[in-house]
């Protein structure tokens, strides 16, 4: 069965609520597991599905069923610049889209890097090379286009970027029809997407200028963006609103932590000794922080002390804030210029993170801690009105929480200054360095007026940090930077109880369906690979009574901003999500995550289990394991899972062993046991940087461009 015959499916006339009935029989035909495997277009990008999805918040998680015209219809009220052949009265919303096109586009070989069959979840990530090359397809990436699109999708489409083929194939005409059916706005840029400051042009090196300045404009074709996010809560209440830290977050205090390069200033152990302004230290205890987490006891004299840093630590653990008192006390400490209104702002700190929602995370609580004080943290990101976006920035910027596609086009309009940087975080750092980010921020530090990196103090935070990105990020970082190993790097939240269930395609919705029972009302995270089979499978649980919102790439802002909310709050404890909300997002009381899918990588897996068990609380994480489609992570699963002290399956190791490779950590899915600095990896060898370490540890130091 081809993907229209799963569509065909799933819009069924017969069946009379809106969401089709999914007979086992049938979905378990091998058809419709087909269709997941083989559409990672369609799945990724197309598919009008987001409207689907609200309909599931507004009428299936309230019990109601709505009929197809009733969904048609809806589609056209919620989202009317996606009707262009995407979904128009349809009630799935595939209807309009054309797979075929796609595919077509997709067939030079771009999916190819992934083994047949699997092509399909290459839509999902990086293990199918199909991502890289999906990127590429969006207009140039890697030519100097601005990519500002990047953000809008899931990470997952740029975890693989790394190591993906890049090609332009989809850049043309039938995707940029694609795409301007979606958005109408596509064609110009030859590409990708569709909000009009998130489409990227393949033309050359300043791209990303011309589109912002086409970006709202008014040369664009198309409809605008006008989402205007919501203020965020001026209360104190909220601003320093928090949950509790959990019965392990003393054991935090028993994790290894290795400190690698020159003249690391000891870590310290209370708040007290760091020294901070009274106001922060006041802000600190509104926050209800009490006690440092390790990655803060070691960080935050790093950066106090001017350095560049790499810190790597177990999710939930804590990272933010380590990056952003030290950066907000040496503000202070400099007697910051109260900001005030001015067409060019010159931020001080600039914080990049690759998830619009993550990124407004970071902002939110920059805002807590700077309350009080003189300086403004600023929020800009994609699917947003790029108007608001300005209008925020020219009040007063120290602090500027940016997507990187919305940063470039604010940079190209001239709103923002770089002279003045002191500070560049990087959060989630090794996603923003790979293939799909790597090039956007490489543009941004050799942008006009960026210092270079002796100049500023360049900071990167992730979970996760594979060798090879380790190495890229020394074209960021002083040759000295300090790097922080808080555990093992790339290892689990030991607060995190795993289980790896064997489920077959066919039988993962009756098991989800009989385990969120079990579960209740609990909040849970639900992970698949597409962002068609986020709605899907969201509007299967519906169906089931179960309530059930989405986040996905395809979803406009202003709902996926909605469906977190409304899991946040609880009136919908589940949210099917893709790997867009892998990274980062902090959400109280999530006590499960379900890997429906697993994901293409490791460390992703890492990155969504973290969505639980955080800040010394206790979560659960169940991955449906697959033999047919995810062999190749049980080897990594298996070492993971031991790392974090869990059980390991006999049944899973038996597959790990059987699909050994030799050398595998160094596969080109990454070196997912990066335990340590890369650098030391690479003792005596002149071909690396190798600058940070003593001479007992490394030779002496070679130049930056070794890193290339
Ligand atoms: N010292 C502390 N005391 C109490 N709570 C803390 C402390 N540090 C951080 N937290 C809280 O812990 C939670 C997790 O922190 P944060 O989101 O910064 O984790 P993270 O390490 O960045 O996670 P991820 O890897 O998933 O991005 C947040 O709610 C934060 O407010």
């Amino acid at each position: 069965m081809g993907d229209e015959d799963w569509e065909a499916e799933i819009i069924k006339p017969h069946v009379s609520s809106y969401v089709p009935v999914f007979e086992k029989d049938r979905y378990s035909s091998g058809a419709n597991g087909d269709t997941f495997n083989r559409t990672p277009a369609s799945s990724e990008i197309d598919d009008g599905s987001s409207r689907r999805d609200h309909f599931m918040r507004s009428g299936f998680a309230s019990g109601r069923s709505l009929g197809n015209r009733d969904a048609g219809e809806s589609n056209k009220r919620e989202n009317t610049s996606t009707m262009g052949g995407f979904g128009v009265g349809k009630c799935f919303g595939n209807r309009g889209f054309s797979n075929n096109k796609f595919e077509e586009g997709d067939s030079s070989g771009f999916w190819r890097g992934y083994q047949d069959g699997n092509d399909s979840e290459a839509s999902g990530s990086s293990r199918r090379g199909g991502r890289g090359s999906f990127r590429g397809c969006r207009g140039g990436f890697g030519l100097g286009s601005p990519n500002s699109e990047f953000e809008q999708d899931e990470g997952t489409q740029r975890t693989s970027g790394l190591f993906g083929s890049r090609r332009p194939a989809l850049s043309g005409t039938g995707n940029g029809d694609i795409y301007q059916s979606r958005s109408g706005s596509g064609s110009r840029r030859g590409g990708y997407k569709g909000l009009n400051e998130e489409i990227i042009t393949s033309s050359g090196k300043n791209s990303w200028k011309s589109e912002a300045e086409g970006g709202e404009s008014g040369d664009t074709q198309g409809p605008k963006v006008t989402y205007i996010p919501p203020p965020p809560p001026e209360d104190e209440d909220s601003i320093f609103a928090h949950y509790q830290t959990g019965i392990n977050f003393d054991k935090y205090d028993t994790i290894l932590v290795e400190v690698s390069g020159h003249d690391a200033p000891p870590a310290i152990l209370t708040f007290e000794e760091a020294n901070l302004c009274q106001t922060l230290n006041s802000n600190i205890a509104k926050a209800g922080y009490t006690k440092l987490t390790p990655v803060q006891k070691y960080s935050i004299p790093i950066i106090l002390a001017g350095r560049d840093l790499m810190a790597c630590a177990q999710t939930g653990s804590g990272k933010t804030a380590a990056f952003l008192l030290p950066i907000l006390a040496h503000m202070m400490r400099d007697g910051i210029t109260a900001s005030r209104f001015k067409e060019l702002q010159e931020p001080e700190c600039i914080i990049v993170a690759p998830t619009r929602e993550l990124i407004n995370q970071i902002y939110l609580e920059a805002r807590k801690f700077s309350f009080g004080t003189c300086v403004r943290a600023v929020v800009i990101y994609g699917g947003t009105q790029l108007g608001h976006s300005i209008r925020q920035i020219v009040q007063g910027c120290n602090v500027l929480c940016a997507t990187p596609g919305r940063l470039m086009d604010i940079i190209g309009k001239e709103k923002i200054g770089l002279r003045q940087v002191k500070y560049l975080v990087l959060d989630e750092a090794d996603r923003m360095l790979d293939m799909g980010f790597g090039p956007e921020m490489k543009k941004l530090i050799s942008c006009p007026g960026m210092p270079s990196k002796e100049q500023r103090q360049t900071l990167m935070f992730s979970a996760t940090f594979p060798e090879e990105i380790q190495r890229l990020a020394g074209d960021f970082l002083k040759s000295n930077y300090l790097f922080v190993a808080v555990g093992q790097v790339g290892g689990a939240c030991r607060d995190v109880q795993q289980t790896i269930l064997q489920v077959g395609q066919y039988s993962k919705r009756e098991k989800l369906v009989e385990i969120l029972r079990n579960i209740g009302d609990e909040r849970t995270m639900v992970f698949v690979e597409t962002k068609k089979k986020a709605d899907f499978i969201a509007t299967f649980l519906c169906q089931e009574k179960i309530s059930t919102t989405s986040i996905h790439g395809d979803r406009e802002q202003r709902e996926r901003e909605q469906a977190l909310g409304d899991f946040r709050c609880g009136k919908c404890p589940v949210l099917v999500a893709t790997s867009v909300a892998a990274r980062g997002l902090d959400i109280e009381n999530v006590q499960h995550v379900i890997n429906f899918d697993l994901s293409s990588t490791i460390d992703e897996y890492v990155h969504r289990i973290g969505r639980t068990g955080r800040c010394g609380n206790i979560g659960r994480a169940i991955s449906f394991f697959d033999p047919e489609s995810d062999s190749h992570l049980a080897q990594p699963l298996v070492k993971v899972l031991s790392d974090a002290q869990q059980d390991v399956p006999a049944w899973l190791e038996e597959i790990a062993f059987s699909t050994y490779v030799p050398g595998f950590s160094g596969s080109t899915r990454g070196n997912v046991f990066a335990s340590v600095d890369t650098r030391k990896n690479y003792q005596g060898k002149s071909t690396l940087n190798t600058a940070g370490f003593s001479s007992s540890q490394a030779p002496s130091p070679v130049d930056d461009e070794s890193w290339d």
